[in-house]
């Protein structure tokens, strides 16, 4: 498994990112107040300059008959009206040579700023007070003075509580933002770390996906190299994971993944590294081994752990693994070289019969290129018509008659020449190829035997063999009608061979197309049998007609005992399931002859005929009638 530890900024880190920010908004909001208290001193300062101008107008009005009389009782009264306004101070009446006439309050001893003293303006700021003249004019002359002093405590008040509620203002705004930042980068981070996740780890398994292990091999790789060490990894498939998941749904198939992805973390220590790069493909990375023997004691403990039953939806589900392994410095001195050899080694495991494990050697590449060239030139074979069928008697050893053929395919490749099935019948199931070419074959020999068939009293039939790729496509019975339909042939002229291996795979899962297609009236037989492990239950409930003896069972009769032990045991099961038995690869009359004597219904082997064109089929009709 692998630890999150990508981590781009610690909380100490995010921490200081956010009080930063908290500074720099609390300077800024502080700025703000600071010059707005300035503009609302400069205003309130204006306002008051105002209205004090207003009043000592007022007042300076009112003094000029005084002053032409110099009646300074009058004068003293008038000035001392200026009581009714709180933020005055106090103010002075003088004449034009500055004699003081009148004062409030009356012993208000200030001196009057000398004419010119306060420059062009009529007025002055000092500290907490502001100092005007007004002029006191009779008929355009100038008569007199009034000097009034004001206080400024009033705008000093309205300030201090003006530039309180500002910085409170602030400080709320400064508090809300850094409580929101503070929730924004919670939220970021978490969306981050849910980010770094999904781009590390596999949703399904949980284990490391493709991008942690390209990271984690690099690292084991630098490391290894750095302390002179070995490094194995091996990719693992499952070899029919797409059964399941077809058959059972995505589900099921996400719960074989997890499931899987346990039996292999509990195969491996601690430190080991697991990964699933996608589909049905898992990687493990086994750092500082001793010997290559623990890098393949691992693949058998994983094999033998794979192989065990899974218990899906109250089924017991197998899969097998295969195993490809290359070794770091040995096979490659990088990770692409490793990852792409490990994978040849694996495709190798596949070949080789899958449910097995391979450790990469150079030749294997070779291996992979001619199957590439092969994979590619299949692809335009059946169009090409480079493809045929050839037709290989099967016989009714008692009697001796012509029953049947099995059709068997040949490919001429203008570029490999002749192709033997055995090398691409395997690369057109692995690349789905299978599909279309298995169409074509049931459709040709159908058309075939039409022709032979034609005027026959006791019509032949014909076996067509079936992969493993051509059950698993969806509605695979109601294809196979309509190909029949086609053709315009009765379904039991149709037998379609499925080795024992492919039919008890999964044999839960298929039970209901076997149904389907006995319903449909073709006929069923299980090739190769002997060689696989068939559940005897399973034997019984299939809808199947007929039991093929393996040829590997049939080349030493009579004289192997075992050989004739087997071909006993078969011949008898068949027979007491109702089934009929035919022997394959009868190649001498001393083996037809034992498998007669042992009751076996029908024969196919050289003995009779080699698989044959199609244009020679009449001919040997006619000639074994
Ligand atoms: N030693 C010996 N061999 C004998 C004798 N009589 C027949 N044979 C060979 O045994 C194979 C029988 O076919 P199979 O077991 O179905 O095994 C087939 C079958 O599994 C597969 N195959 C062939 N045609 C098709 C096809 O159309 N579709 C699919 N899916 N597989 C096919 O390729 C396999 C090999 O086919 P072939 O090379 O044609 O090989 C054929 C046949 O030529 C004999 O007396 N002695």
């Amino acid at each position: 498994m692998m630890r999150d530890d990508h981590s781009p900024h610690s909380p100490r880190i995010s921490y200081r990112l956010l009080f930063a920010s908290a500074m720099a908004a609390g300077a800024a909001l502080l700025l703000a107040v600071v010059l707005l208290v300035i503009v609302e001193f400069f205003t309130l300062r204006s306002a008051l300059l105002e209205d004090s101008r207003v009043k000592a107008a007022v007042v300076a009005d009112n003094l000029s008959a005084a002053l032409v009389f110099r009646d300074s009782q009058t004068a003293a009264e008038i000035v001392g009206s200026l009581r009714a306004s709180p933020i005055v101070l106090g103010a002075v009446l003088v004449d034009q040579d500055g004699a003081r006439l009148a004062a409030y309050p009356p012993d208000f001893a200030e001196a009057v700023p000398a004419v010119g003293e306060l420059g062009d303006s009529d007025h002055r700021f000092r500290t907490s007070r502001l100092e005007l003249v007004a002029p006191v004019t009779h008929q355009g002359a100038l008569l007199g003075r009034v000097y009034v002093v004001i206080s400024m405590s009033s705008v000093e008040r309205r300030l201090g509580i003006y530039a309180l509620s500002s910085a409170a203002v602030a400080a709320i705004a400064l508090l809300l933002a850094v409580g929101l930042l503070s929730r924004v980068r919670q939220s970021v981070r978490q969306a981050e770390q849910n980010l770094r996740h999904l781009a590390h780890v596999d949703p399904v398994t949980g284990l490391a996906n493709r991008n942690a292990f390209n990271e984690r091999l690099e690292f084991a790789i630098d490391e290894a190299a750095s302390f002179d060490e070995n490094v194995a990894m091996l990719l693992l498939d499952l070899d029919n994971f797409k059964q399941v998941n077809d058959t059972l749904g995505h589900q099921a198939g996400d719960e074989l993944l997890r499931m899987v992805a346990q039996r292999i973390l509990r195969s491996l220590r601690r430190d080991d590294i697991v990964a699933r790069l996608g589909g049905d493909e898992f990687a493990v990375i086994l750092k500082g081994l001793s010997a290559r023997s623990e890098a393949t004691q691992v693949c058998a403990k994983l094999i033998e752990s794979i192989g065990q039953p899974f218990p899906i939806e109250g089924q017991d589900f197998f899969v097998t693994a295969s195993i490809g392994v290359a070794f770091f410095p040995e096979d490659a001195e990088d990770s692409r070289t490793l990852i792409r050899n490990a994978d040849t080694a694996m495709y190798q495991a596949k070949v080789a019969g899958k449910n097995v494990f391979e450790l990469f050697v150079p030749a294997m590449n070779l291996n992979v290129k001619k199957r590439v060239s092969l994979e590619s030139s299949l692809r335009g074979a059946l169009q090409g018509g480079e493809l045929a069928l050839h037709y290989q008697p099967k016989v009714d050893l008692m009697r001796r008659r012509v029953l049947g053929f099995e059709a068997l395919l040949r490919w001429h490749s203008p570029e490999h020449g002749n192709v033997s099935p055995a090398d691409f019948i395997p690369i057109a199931e692995d690349s789905g190829l299978i599909v279309p070419i298995g169409e074509w074959v049931i459709t040709q020999a159908l058309n075939d035997l039409r022709r032979w068939n034609d005027g026959r009293r006791d019509k032949l039939h014909v076996a067509v063999n079936l992969s493993t790729r051509q059950l698993r496509v969806d509605d695979i019975t109601r294809r196979i009608a309509q190909l029949i339909a086609d053709c315009a042939v009765p379904a039991d002229w149709l037998e379609l061979e499925l080795t024992e291996s492919m039919v008890m795979e999964n044999v839960h899962a298929q039970i209901e197309t076997f149904q389907q297609l006995q319903a449909l009236g073709v006929k069923l037989a299980i090739d190769d049998f002997g060689t696989g492990y068939s559940s005897m239950s399973y034997l019984k409930r299939l809808p199947i007609d007929t039991l093929k003896i393996d040829r590997s069972f049939v080349g030493d009769l009579p004289k192997d005992q075992n050989d004739l032990a087997i071909a006993t045991a078969i011949i008898a099961l068949a027979h007491s399931l109702g089934l009929t038995v035919i022997a394959e690869g009868i190649e001498t009359t001393a083996q037809a002859e034992a498998l007669l004597n042992l009751g076996c219904d029908l024969g196919q082997g050289y003995l009779f005929a080699r698989p044959m064109p199609a244009a020679q089929v009449a001919q040997y009709l006619a000639a074994n009638a």
